[in-house]
C-alpha cells in the first residue's frame, strides 16, 4: 500500500489516507496539522475532504520513493484538482490558483530542545471527572517536581489526552523555570536511541543526554515490550533520575502490572510513586471540549450543536476533535451555519456506522443527560416538576420514537400504568405546538436519537 491514498467515499466527500512512518509524527501531524490540511484539500478539491492518518506499514517506507525523509504524502483527488496536483511530503504547493493559503508544512516538527509541543497547556487542557486525578498529580509534579508522585504512571485508552497532560507538566515547568532541563519523548524514540548508540558504541553519550535531566517525560512505555538493551538503558536512567530527584513521568496504554513483555524490575518501579487513570470524557466534558476547541477556531459552536454531536461522538477526545474539525470544514465549506441539521450532513458516514436502533432506555439516558437529572430519575417515583416534566417528555419520545405500546413503556418507566404515560403523551404533544421552547428541545432531543 503507499503511503498515501485518495478515495471516493462515495455521496460528496472524499477521504485522503496519509501514511506515517511512526507513532510521534502521527501524533504530531493530527494534534498540529490534521484540520488546516483537511481545510485546504477541501477547498481544493471542491468537495469535503476526510483526512485519514494511520502508520504506514515499515515496508512501504523502504520501497516507496515518496516516503523521502518525513515518509509522508498526500495525493489530491482526481476531480476536480488537476491531475499532477501532488503534495510530497508536504513541501510542494498547489497550483490550483484559488488557494490562497500556504501548503501545510507537514514536515516533522523543528526538533527543540524538550520536544515540547508549546500548545498542549493545563490551560488547553479541558478538565472533567475523566481526568481530574491524572490532571491533579500532574499539576502538582509541576509546581514541585521531584517531590511526590515520582514518578508519576499516567495510563488510559488512545486520544484521551496523556500526551497533552505530559506536555503540560512540561511546559509548566519551563514556564516557571526556563534552565530546567525538560525531555518529553515517544518510547520509540528512546528505543531508536539506544539502538544508535549501540551501534556507535556511545553509551556516555545516551547516559549523559538522559541522566542529567530535571524532568523525562516519557510517552507510551508500552512500546518498550521485549527490547532487552533498551529495557536495561531506561532502567539505568530511571535509577539515576530518581537517586537525584528528578522527575519521571510515563503514560501507558494500560497499569503498570498490565504491561508485558517488560521486565517485573521495571513494572514494579513504574508502580512505585503514583499511578492515576484517564478515564473517556464524559458528557458535560465532551460538550466542554468541543465548544472551547471550536472558539480556539474562532467558531462559536451552538450548546445543541455540541450536546449533539458529543452525544454521539463517545470513544475518545480524538475522534471528537475529528469530528469537530468536519463540521467546521463543512460550515466553512458550503458557507452554513453550524446547526444540528448541518453537523449530521458532516457526520453522516460516522453516524450511519453506529446502530441507530432507538431503544426506551436511550431515550432515558439522552433526556436526563440533556436535563441534567439523573437516569434512575426516569423510574423513580419522585414528582417534582424538575423530574416529572423531563420523565413525561421521555415517554412521550419513547411513544413517537418506539413502536412500544403504552403499557410497555410504562413497566419500563417504573412500572406507571398506560393512563400516566397516554397522560403525558397528549400533555407534552399539545404544548409542543405552542410552545417554541419546548419544540426546539424537543427537536434537539429527537435529531440527537436520531443521529
Ligand atoms: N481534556 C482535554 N482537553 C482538550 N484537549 C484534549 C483533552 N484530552 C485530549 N485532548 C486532545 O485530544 C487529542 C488526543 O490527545 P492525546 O494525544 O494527548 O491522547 P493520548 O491519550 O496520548 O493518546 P495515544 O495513546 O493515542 O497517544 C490531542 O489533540 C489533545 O490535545
Amino acid at each position: 500500500m503507499p503511503p498515501a491514498e485518495v478515495s471516493d467515499a462515495g455521496g460528496d466527500g472524499a477521504v485522503v489516507s496519509l501514511r506515517v512512518p511512526n507513532r510521534f509524527k502521527l501524533d504530531w501531524i493530527r494534534s498540529q496539522y490534521a484540520g488546516r490540511i483537511e481545510a485546504i484539500l477541501t477547498e481544493l478539491a471542491g468537495k469535503p475532504v476526510r483526512l485519514e492518518l494511520a502508520l504506514a506499514p515499515r515496508d512501504t517506507l523502504a520501497h516507496t520513493p515518496s516516503a523521502g525523509s518525513s515518509g509522508s504524502a498526500i495525493i489530491l483527488p482526481g476531480q476536480p484538482v488537476q491531475a499532477g496536483q501532488v503534495l510530497q511530503n508536504g513541501m510542494r504547493a498547489s497550483t490550483s490558483p484559488q488557494i490562497s493559503s500556504p501548503a501545510p508544512n507537514v514536515a516533522p516538527p523543528p526538533v527543540s530542545r524538550h520536544r515540547l509541543n508549546t500548545a498542549l497547556t493545563f490551560d488547553t487542557l479541558v478538565p472533567g471527572r475523566a481526568n481530574q486525578m491524572a490532571r491533579t498529580a500532574a499539576l502538582h509534579v509541576a509546581g514541585a517536581p521531584g517531590v511526590m508522585y515520582n514518578p508519576l504512571f499516567i495510563y488510559g485508552g488512545v486520544g484521551l489526552g496523556k500526551t497533552h497532560l505530559i506536555h503540560a507538566v512540561g511546559n509548566a515547568l519551563l514556564r516557571d523555570k526556563p534552565d530546567a532541563r525538560v525531555l518529553y519523548l515517544h518510547a520509540e524514540q528512546f528505543i531508536s536511541d539506544v539502538v544508535k548508540n549501540y551501534q556507535r558504541k556511545t553509551f556516555d553519550e545516551l547516559k549523559a543526554k538522559y541522566h542529567s535531566l530535571d524532568l523525562l517525560l516519557i510517552d507510551d512505555v508500552q512500546f518498550f515490550a521485549g527490547k532487552d538493551r533498551t529495557q536495561e538503558e531506561f532502567f539505568n536512567a530511571f535509577e539515576a533520575l530518581l537517586a537525584k530527584k528528578a522527575h519521571i513521568i510515563m503514560t501507558s496504554d494500560t497499569y503498570p502490572k498490565g504491561l508485558v513483555d517488560i521486565d517485573e524490575r521495571l513494572t514494579s518501579r513504574f508502580d512505585a510513586g503514583l499511578t492515576v487513570a484517564i478515564e473517556p470524557p464524559e458528557l458535560e466534558m465532551r460538550v466542554a471540549i468541543l465548544i472551547r476547541k471550536s472558539d480556539a477556531e474562532g467558531t462559536a459552536m451552538p450548546e445543541d450543536v455540541a450536546f449533539f454531536i458529543a452525544k454521539n461522538v463517545r470513544a475518545n477526545v480524538r475522534e471528537l476533535e475529528g469530528a469537530l474539525r468536519k463540521v467546521l470544514a463543512y460550515s466553512r465549506f458550503s458557507h452554513k451555519e453550524i446547526n444540528i441539521a448541518l453537523a449530521r450532513e458532516a457526520l453522516k458516514d460516522l453516524l450511519s456506522i453506529q446502530n441507530r436502533q432507538i431503544s426506551v432506555e436511550n431515550i432515558q439516558k439522552t433526556v436526563a443527560d440533556f436535563y441534567k437529572i439523573k437516569v434512575a430519575d426516569m423510574y423513580s417515583k419522585k414528582r417534582p416538576a424538575s423530574i416529572a416534566r423531563p420523565r413525561q417528555i421521555a415517554m412521550y419520545l419513547a411513544k413517537e420514537l418506539t413502536q412500544k405500546s403504552l403499557p410497555e413503556i410504562g413497566e419500563l418507566f417504573g412500572g406507571r400504568d398506560h393512563t400516566t404515560v397516554l397522560h403525558a403523551v397528549r400533555k407534552i404533544g399539545g404544548e409542543r405546538s405552542k410552545n417554541t421552547e419546548l419544540n426546539q428541545q424537543l427537536h434537539v432531543l429527537e435529531q440527537t436519537l436520531k443521529g
